[in-house]
């Protein structure tokens, strides 16, 4: 199978990366980090989440970041959205794309919601209503699509229920999560083959996180199945608060060196991807999770 000439990533390192942060991040470093992505040339940033701070208290001041951003024609500045509350807080900050969430797991749905899948779905239809009465983009994720912390093995054929519910109700683009990071290439393709029945696969992207060491595996298994969006995060920040032990989300700098060594050119510049990186990993006190960083630190490459 021919690969997909042009791919796009979405950065979730403001999002995705940050909200598992212990340590209270000031809105100066997350305004900076984004000011710097949009510097490197990604076209598309998650900038943070509309959630009950209780629940995930390291994305509270998202309004306050979303305020202080430079924001450049062209690219795209999203937030999740749970509910009818959460985007409706996203709106007043003047967000312009939104995504909401659910999961292939029950179990997780609970934990990470604290609703069924069943009333997340139905949570979610007012939302791509408003946010079609004011144009607002959305975009619908599936978590533990390769696998469920509290679970373990997920069908596909459960995560195509999902994924099609959310792309009839009106999003976009629906982003599979293998949230725990427990997915293999085999396993990537099977899903990919069983969702993209039902969901175009121009309109399905891959999220990886990268606990076993598989996300860049896993994201060529992608390519080999038409995918042609990924999402990834900054020096592989992150982890999900909802799944203990998870690691970050495939490295942003990985995955732009594993395509740019298919020919596949992002206009993203590699070497001020691996600074924004290196910054955010000063500000908190972590090793860089992106190997294409370390290599190029230690003067490799
Ligand atoms: C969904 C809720 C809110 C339900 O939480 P709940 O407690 O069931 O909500 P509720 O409607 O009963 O309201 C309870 C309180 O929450 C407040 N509340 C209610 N909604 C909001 C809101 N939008 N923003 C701010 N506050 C809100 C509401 O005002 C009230 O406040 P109180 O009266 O107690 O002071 C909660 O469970 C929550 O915020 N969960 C956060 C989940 C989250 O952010 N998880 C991480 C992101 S998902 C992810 O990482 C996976 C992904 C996408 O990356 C893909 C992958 O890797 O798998």
């Amino acid at each position: 199978m021919t690969l997909p000439q042009h791919v796009r990533l979405v950065e979730v390192g403001p999002r995705d990366g940050l909200q598992n942060e212990k340590q209270p991040i000031g809105v100066a470093d997350k305004v900076r980090l984004v000011d710097d992505l949009t510097a490197a040339g990604l076209e598309y940033v998650e900038v943070g989440s509309f959630v009950s701070p209780k629940w995930v208290p390291q994305m509270a001041g998202s309004a306050e970041v979303f305020a202080q951003i430079r924001q450049k024609s062209g690219v795209t500045y999203a937030a999740l959205t749970p509910n009818m509350q959460g985007f409706e807080a996203a709106m007043a900050a003047g967000v312009k794309e939104v995504a909401v969430f659910a999961a292939a797991s029950e179990s997780f749905s609970q934990r990470n919601i604290n609703c069924s899948i069943a009333e997340s779905l139905a949570r979610f239809v007012p939302v791509l209503g408003a946010a079609r009465a004011r144009g607002v983009r959305v975009r619908g994720y599936v978590s533990c699509v390769l696998g469920c912390p509290y679970e373990g093995e997920v069908a596909p054929q459960q995560v195509a229920s999902v994924a099609r519910e959310l792309f009839a109700m009106g999003c976009y683009e629906v982003s599979l999560g293998d949230t725990i990071g427990t997915g293999t290439a085999g396993k990537t393709r099977t899903l990919f083959d069983v969702v993209g029945r039902d969901i175009p696969r121009d309109r399905l992207a891959g999220h990886f996180h990268d606990t076993y060491g598989q996300a860049l595996a896993n994201i060529y298994a992608s390519l080999l199945e038409g995918i042609a969006v990924f999402d990834s995060s900054v020096a592989g920040l992150g982890g999900c608060p909802y799944a203990k032990g998870a690691s970050g989300n495939v490295a942003s700098e990985d995955v732009l060196y594993l395509l740019d060594g298919l020919g596949i050119h992002t206009g993203i510049d590699l070497q001020a991807l691996i600074a924004a990186g290196e910054r955010i990993c000063a500000v908190l006190g972590r090793d860089n999770g992106s190997r294409v960083a370390r290599a190029r630190r230690l003067g490799g490459g």
